[in-house]
């Protein structure tokens, strides 16, 4: 009988599930997109059942309208949009409280204190992180001490913490297993990246009793079987990790040095650093790419708040455009920008600057300014973003990448990509299977299961489809990149 491997990638703003054959081409795939809870001004929640709901069900409508069931998947890889934190009751099974999304701004003022309280070293050094409300630990905080009754329970060992990964798999387990990944674990500040533990002191820190925490799992081996009535038989629950990590695992950025962007609603960038932990002066984020056969590999990444949603806000919020494909059109119906730079900031900015008071400018405005120079410069702003965070992992690591790869929705869009390679100066490279995340999840599981033998064997299945190389004059681009950075200094810092 065939035998595939199914990926479910767990996303921000929907559900989806992708079957996968054994040249990782996708064979199958559904899609669900699901309801954003916006309960104040810069919350963001979403409902943990409905997560589920949509996530099971796009699992069983990929493998079913191909005709396939439960006996013809070899393993289920699963990746998630990370830091999002539910708080459920051991017992129930049932939520405390919504999902607090990763994007949710309710603990900034309390991270302000943490950090007046010179604690920001501290924490970079243990979890590689930037103090943020974006990671979990602040999250679990909140709810425990905002919902009835729920500290105490905690304090009981009746509750139990799990970013999206640990959801499902409690779901997919019928409330048997409570585990995560190594990648997930390292976005939570609680997780100590060099001990590979939960920290005794920062659980102490943030209050969070460890009984409420998940046993921390390599990236790839069996957890599991499902035991939901989901699929005909019993299937292996055999990867996990984070999007962004199972991007890079997905673009096979397996080597020291090579990195990865995704141009989402966000931009995530990630480069491979090997088996150590490389801690950034620049406010990026060291992070764990992943954990198989007990070897770690770590990764620098920059995490940008806002990407491809800028042009989500021109098609929506402004109604500049009709649908996303529409930038690329107008953008090219102008020479260049026209003086006309844009930074979206909309939600602040993320790596490297961190300014959550930062918000959305357009400057150079002019008389002769027309919509296509706005719609050009906010494209122009994803890219100079993205080199931002460039500059700063060549400045940490001393090693500059020959070339990007790329993956995630905007990149569809050839004028942000040939603009990236113009302001980057080197290649950018999109590769033939576009899905990376969902294919990373799933090597990860085929690679548990031996469904692939080895990464060599990956390797062989990553093609090159556009290869996108500078042709902007260096002064040129020079020049742009410094009128960005004089327009993202006018952006900073405007929230009081
Ligand atoms: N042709 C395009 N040009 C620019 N942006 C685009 C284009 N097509 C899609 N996008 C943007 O890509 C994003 C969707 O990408 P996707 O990888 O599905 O995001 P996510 O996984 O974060 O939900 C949206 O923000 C959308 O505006
Ligand atoms: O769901 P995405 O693709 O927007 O990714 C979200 C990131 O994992 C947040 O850190």
């Amino acid at each position: 009988m065939e035998k595939y491997i199914l990926s479910l990638d767990q996303g921000t703003t929907s559900s989806r599930a992708i079957v996968f054959n054994h040249k990782g081409e996708n064979i199958s795939t559904a899609q669900r997109e699901f309801t954003q809870f916006f309960p104040k001004e810069g919350w963001v929640e979403h409902d943990p059942n409905e997560i589920w709901y949509s996530q099971a069900s796009v699992a069983a409508e990929a493998i079913t309208k191909i005709g396939l069931n439960g006996k013809n998947i070899a393993g289920i890889g699963i990746t998630n949009q990370r830091e999002t934190t539910i708080v459920w009751d051991k017992e129930t099974g049932m939520p405390l409280y919504n999902a607090i999304v990763w994007q949710d701004r309710r603990t900034a003022a309390y991270c302000d204190s943490l950090k007046e309280q010179g604690l920001t070293g501290m924490i970079q050094e243990k979890t590689g992180l930037v103090l943020d409300a974006y990671f979990s630990a602040t999250k679990i905080k909140w709810i425990l001490d905002n919902i009835d009754g729920a500290r105490a329970r905690a304090e009981k060992g009746k509750l139990a913490f799990g970013t999206v990964d640990c959801w499902l798999i409690w779901k997919f387990t019928n409330m048997e297993k409570h585990i995560t990944d190594v990648s997930n674990a390292s976005r939570t500040m609680l997780f100590n990246i060099n001990t590979l533990q939960w920290d005794e002191d920062l659980l102490k820190l943030f209050d969070i009793p460890k009984s409420m925490m998940p046993e921390v799992k390599s990236s790839s081996e069996v957890y599991g079987e499902t035991k939901s009535t989901l699929f005909a038989s019993k299937v292996p629950l055999a990867g996990i990790a984070g999007d962004q990590q199972a991007a890079l695992f997905g673009q096979m950025c397996l080597d020291k040095g090579m990195a990865k962007n995704t141009y989402g609603t966000g931009c995530f960038m990630m480069l491979n650093t090997g088996n150590k932990p490389v801690l950034s002066k620049n406010n990026l984020l060291t992070t764990i790419g992943w954990k198989i056969n007990g070897k770690v590999t770590y990764a620098l990444e920059g995490s940008v708040f806002i990407g491809g949603a800028v042009i989500q806000w021109l098609r929506d919020g402004l109604e500049v455009i009709k649908n996303s494909k529409d930038s690329e059109k107008m953008a090219l119906e102008v020479d260049d920008n026209g003086g006309v730079y844009f930074v979206p900031a909309l939600t602040g900015l993320g790596a490297p600057h961190w300014d959550q008071y930062a918000r959305g400018a357009i400057l150079g405005i002019n008389r002769g300014t027309k919509v296509q120079h706005i719609v050009r410069a906010a494209l122009e702003g994803i890219a100079f973003q993205v080199k931002d965070v460039m500059n700063c992992m060549v400045s940490d690591t001393g090693i500059q990448p020959e070339e990007l790869r790329v993956d995630g929705g905007a990149v569809a869009n050839n004028m942000l990509m040939q603009f990236q390679a113009d302001i980057f100066g080197f290649k950018v490279v999109r590769p033939h299977i576009l899905e990376t995340t969902a294919l990373g999840a799933a090597y990860l599981a085929g690679l548990a299961v031996g469904y692939w033998d080895s990464v060599e064997e990956l390797k062989s299945y990553w093609h090159e489809d556009n290869v996108f190389a500078p042709s902007m004059k260096q002064e040129k681009a020079d020049e742009l990149y410094k009128y960005w950075h004089k327009a993202l200094d006018r952006s900073k810092n405007w929230v009081e």
